[in-house]
């Protein structure tokens, strides 16, 4: 374990050269490893898993997208490709990636299998965490993980293909076997994470579900349709609204900062954009301070959990966020979107 100065703060890191894959390989030899559902962390983790060699079986239920799918990825039923139940069965380590909501319902049924000795993985603190509200107690004698990719499952499969590799939070909740540290590592590496920072199943939960209520989706989300909207109002037409507002952030400057921080992407840009956004910038840190504190506090309280949980349990919900999901797709804003991707020149 490698400790990182992270601006001052001493931090414990994990990486693929301390801890590589026949390492990890090692570790798991002897384990049969279950990815419990196959909606988009599933496929990223268990086909990495796989590619690396793990001996790894898929839980889901049959006749359902992710079961097709799964089989369209090559995963064979009845040798690799199982009902849930019986998968978890089969395992020593059970990779519970069902839905947050999707775990509550198949716990009753799943934990019946924890024998032992065997291990539990989660890849969010969700479960656990808010267990009042959820069900989620594991069996005192076996080990209780996390290993959480901090990005969608689709990044981890594609970075993971290209021989990069996302980030993850790792977190040991129980050590029944005495052993659970090294197998979180060892699973951590394989299902294709670049590196692992250690984390609580609290801190994860909590620092996840305002991230993406935040800045990575809901405040950028929101702050878009703020700006594309001003714009048009003040006469700009779509493409120019647009391209001012997305285009330019995600193609320009993001890569910027990605690369290089956020005074590389200012260095980068002209002393007249650097001026105004660093005078605009604490405008727009304190206007959203106080929201981010609410949005925290509501984390906090377990009441973002149970809209969560509440919303799920409704059986049109699918189709009701579909509906959501659509009215975004169709809207000015991201119709224009749709269009100037078509215009990006390929190569
Ligand atoms: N989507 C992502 O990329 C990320 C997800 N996570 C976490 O990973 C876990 C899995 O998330 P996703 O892959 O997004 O899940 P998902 O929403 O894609 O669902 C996964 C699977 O659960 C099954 N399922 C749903 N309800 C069920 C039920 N009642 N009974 C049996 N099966 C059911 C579905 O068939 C589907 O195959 C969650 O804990 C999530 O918070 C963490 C990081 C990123
Ligand atoms: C992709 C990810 O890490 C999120 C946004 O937290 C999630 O999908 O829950
Ligand atoms: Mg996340
Ligand atoms: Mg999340």
């Amino acid at each position: 374990m490698a400790t990182i100065n992270f601006g001052g703060v001493l931090e414990n890191v994990v990486t693929r050269e301390e801890f590589p894959v026949q390492k990890a390989q090692e570790v798991l030899k002897n384990e049969t490893v279950a990815v419990i559902g196959y909606g988009v962390q599933g496929p990223g983790q268990a086909l990495n898993l796989r590619d690396n060699g793990i001996n790894v079986i898929v839980g889901q239920r049959k006749g359902t997208g992710s079961w097709k799918k799964a089989l369209a990825d090559g995963w064979e039923e009845g040798k690799t490709l199982f009902e849930l139940e019986d998968a978890c069965k089969k395992a020593t380590v059970v990779l519970n990636l069902l839905s947050d909501a999707g775990q509550i319902q198949a716990w009753d049924g799943m934990k019946n299998h924890l024998t032992k000795g065997k291990a539990l993985y989660f890849s969010h603190g969700f479960g656990v965490t808010f267990h009042e509200k959820t069900g989620i107690v594991p069996p005192k004698d076996i080990d209780v993980v996390l290993v959480a990719p901090k990005g969608s499952g689709t990044s981890l499969r594609s970075m993971y293909l290209k021989g990069q590799g996302l980030n993850s939070s790792y977190a040991v909740f129980q050590n029944a076997t005495g052993k659970a540290e090294e197998r979180v590592l060892a699973l951590g590496i394989a299902i294709g994470s670049g590196y692992l920072f250690e984390t609580t199943f609290q801190k994860e939960v909590y620092s996840d579900l305002t991230g993406e209520r935040g800045i990575l989706m809901g405040a950028i989300a929101g702050v878009f349709e703020a700006q594309y909207n001003v714009l048009r109002q003040r006469g700009h037409t779509p493409s120019e609204a647009f391209n001012e507002t997305v285009e330019e952030l995600t193609q320009s400057l993001m890569p910027l900062v990605a690369e290089n921080g956020m005074d590389w992407m200012f260095a980068n840009c002209s002393t007249t954009a650097q001026r105004g956004a660093l005078d605009w910038k604490g405008k727009f840190r304190e206007a959203t301070e106080p929201v981010l504190n609410e949005l925290y506090d509501s984390v906090l309280s377990g009441k973002e959990a149970e809209i969560v949980i509440e919303a799920n349990n409704k059986p049109d919900y699918r189709a009701k966020l579909e509906e959501e999901l659509n009215l975004m797709k169709h809207s000015e804003l991201w119709q224009t979107g749709l269009e100037v991707r078509k215009l990006r020149p390929k190569k």
